[in-house]
Parts: C-alpha cells; structure tokens; sequence
C-alpha cells in the first residue's frame, strides 16, 4: 500500500503539515509520535524521563515499521529524529513511499520551537542561546539522513496552505 511520509527536523511542520495534507486528500493521516504513545500509554516525555532516549528510538523503529506494513494508504508524520536511527533512513527509499523532507532554515526552526519546546525533551531544558546552537549543530549532524528522502520541499516563509500546495505538485 502506498505511504506519503513526511520527514524533518523538530518544528519543521511534520505533524501540521499532514494533518493539512489529509484534509485536502481523503487519505488518513497517522503521526509516528502519537502512535508511540498510545501504544506505550506514555507521553513522549515520560518515554524519555522512565526509559530514555535509546528506548524510544527503538520503539520508534518498531512503530515506522508497523505502520509501513499497513494495508491502508496512510500519510505518516515521522518524529525529527525517526530517519537517524536504526537505519530507518534505507525505508524512506521503498518503492511504495513517496518520502518528503519538509526542509527549514536554523532560523525558521528556532523561531517555531523557541515557544514550542515542552513536549520536546531534547530541547526542553535549554535556554535561549543553547536552542539556537544546539539547532545548528544538530540540523547539520541529521541532514545526512534527511536527504534520502525522495523529495524536499523548502517550507521558510511558506504557509501551511503552499506547503500542501508544494506536496500535491509533488503527488500529482
Ligand atoms: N507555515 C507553517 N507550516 C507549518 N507549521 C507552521 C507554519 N507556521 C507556523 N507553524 C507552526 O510551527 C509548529 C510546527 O510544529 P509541528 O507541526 O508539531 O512540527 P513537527 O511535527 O515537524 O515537529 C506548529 O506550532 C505550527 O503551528
Ligand atoms: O528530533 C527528535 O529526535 C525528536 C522529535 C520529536 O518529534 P517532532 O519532530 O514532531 O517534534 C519526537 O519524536 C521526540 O521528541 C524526538
Ligand atoms: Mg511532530
């Protein structure tokens, strides 16, 4: 069955984006994150606090596994870190999934996050000034395995409604 999955960095639009994008095309959406967590009955945070990250990373593998396995034509909204590990980024490349790295700039990023870092535990405790290099550095370290994706949309300066626009040129 055919995947739409949506890749990129932490506020990148992941989760946004395809709830949008499911809208305007009928096909269910499901987020790599939320699944995480109703299956483990944990929010992400606890994930990190009771088991730590390598935990959830492996979690993480089994859930992107399982939902690519589905009989359903799905949009997946993966979690920033999904294609870095456990060489999930060699699945962004199957021939059933039309892979999208939703591309953003270190400022674009920031200024997303700087008020949206609660739910994010590996940002949750920095200031100001430790976000802003942690982004860089880290933005530079995961583009490597951004880059499988098939396809990459630059979303600075977009609104949501042209990034979906973006996307459905993609899969028309
Ligand atoms: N043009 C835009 N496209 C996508 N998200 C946007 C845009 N402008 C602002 N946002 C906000 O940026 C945040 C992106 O968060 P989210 O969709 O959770 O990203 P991700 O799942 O990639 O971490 C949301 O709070 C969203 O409302
Ligand atoms: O970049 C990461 O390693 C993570 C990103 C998060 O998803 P979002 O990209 O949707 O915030 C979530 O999976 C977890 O906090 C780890
Ligand atoms: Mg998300």
């Amino acid at each position: 069955m055919k995947k739409i999955v949506l890749l990129g960095y932490m506020g990148c639009g992941k989760s946004t984006i395809a709830q949008n994008l499911s809208k305007i095309t009928n096909i269910p959406f499901l987020d790599l994150d939320k699944c995480i967590e109703e299956k483990s009955n944990l929010s992400i945070n606890q994930i990190f606090e009771q088991h730590g990250e390598i935990y959830f990373r492996k979690l993480e593998h089994e859930m992107f596994l399982e939902l690519l396995q589905s009989e359903e034509n799905n949009i997946i909204g993966l979690g920033g870190g999904t294609p870095c590990y456990a060489n999930n980024h060699e699945l962004l490349q199957k021939e059933d999934v039309t892979s999208v790295y939703l591309k953003a700039s270190i400022e674009t990023l920031y200024d997303r996050l700087v008020h949206n870092k609660s739910k994010r535990p590996l940002i949750a405790n920095m200031n100001e000034e430790e976000m802003k290099e942690f982004i860089a550095k880290h933005l530079f370290d995961r583009s490597f395995y951004y880059n499988h994706a098939k396809h990459k949309v630059v979303v600075d300066n977009r609104t949501v409604d042209e990034t979906v626009g973006d996307i459905m040129k993609i899969l028309a």
